[in-house]
């Protein structure tokens, strides 16, 4: 089922949450893939399953219904020992809680997953992306001794250092000033253009949106629009048009 173009691709996938009166259907039959070495945003207003399709699509979380595949493994076959070392070996991670470890360094929690998975990072892989990040003169620091931009920035250090094929990112610029936004976005799209890696992001900035190649977005768990070589200006009209047929 390898399909060369789609890195991720899934579908049918349907989440619900909770059951009775009270179920949520957070995805409905959703069909997407995100092609290889590209950047894809995900938009759409709260609740519309962003995070869900993130979550499941990394193998984070499982669907109650359809199929996950990462390049030519069917994620959603997995049993939960093979589906920990695929995430661990193929997929990185930044998510908004940036999720750091207390007692190790900006170095150590950096290659963290590499040591979890007995890999070694040479020392100048970790040099050159603390260095993209710009966090090379804290990378003795624990996090507690970080601002939130430094730690967001961190934390994406450690989704690319070991070059995954695919970083699944969600809303890795929420809590950051938009100089700090710039440099996570810059790096994640540059890990695209010189590493050839995926990357999928939740994001509401239209800004952060017009890094992207693409923007897929999403209402009521269904993708409702695609968009093409986004700009700013275009994602934050077309999220307008949204909330304007949201209004009436
Ligand atoms: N653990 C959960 N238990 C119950 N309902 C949940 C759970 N997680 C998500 N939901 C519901 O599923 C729907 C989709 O949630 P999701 O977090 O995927 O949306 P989102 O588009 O990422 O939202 P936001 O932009 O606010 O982060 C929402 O209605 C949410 O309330």
């Amino acid at each position: 089922m390898t399909n060369s173009s789609s890195m991720v691709r899934v579908t049918g996938l349907t989440r619900r949450y909770g059951g009775g009166d009270a179920e949520v259907l957070a995805l409905d039959a959703v069909d997407v893939a995100f092609d290889r070495g590209r950047f894809t945003a995900v938009m759409g207003p709260s609740g519309s399953g962003k995070s869900t399709l993130l979550h499941c699509a990394a193998g984070l979380d499982r669907p109650d219904a359809g199929q996950v595949w990462i390049d030519d493994v069917e994620v959603t076959g997995l049993g939960e020992p093979a589906l920990t070392h695929f995430r661990r070996d193929r997929v990185g991670f930044v998510f908004q809680s940036f999720n750091l470890v207390p007692t190790l360094t900006a170095a150590e929690n950096i290659t963290l997953p590499a040591d979890l998975a007995g890999r070694d990072v040479p020392p100048q892989d970790l040099t050159s992306v603390a260095g993209a990040v710009g966090v090379l003169d804290r990378l003795d620091h624990r996090p507690s001794q970080l601002s939130g931009g430094q730690r967001q920035r961190v934390a994406c250090a450690r989704a690319l250092v070991g070059r995954p094929d695919v970083v699944f990112a969600d809303e890795p610029t929420g809590s950051l000033d938009s100089r700090a936004s710039a440099g996570v976005l810059r790096l994640l799209r540059d890990s695209v253009d010189a590493a050839g890696q995926t990357v999928v992001m939740v994001t509401h900035d239209p800004v952060a949106a017009g890094y992207a190649d693409r923007v897929v977005f999403l209402a009521d768990g269904r993708v409702v629009e695609d968009m093409a070589e986004p700009t700013a200006a275009a994602v934050l009209t077309r999220l307008r048009a949204f909330d304007e047929q949201v209004v009436r």
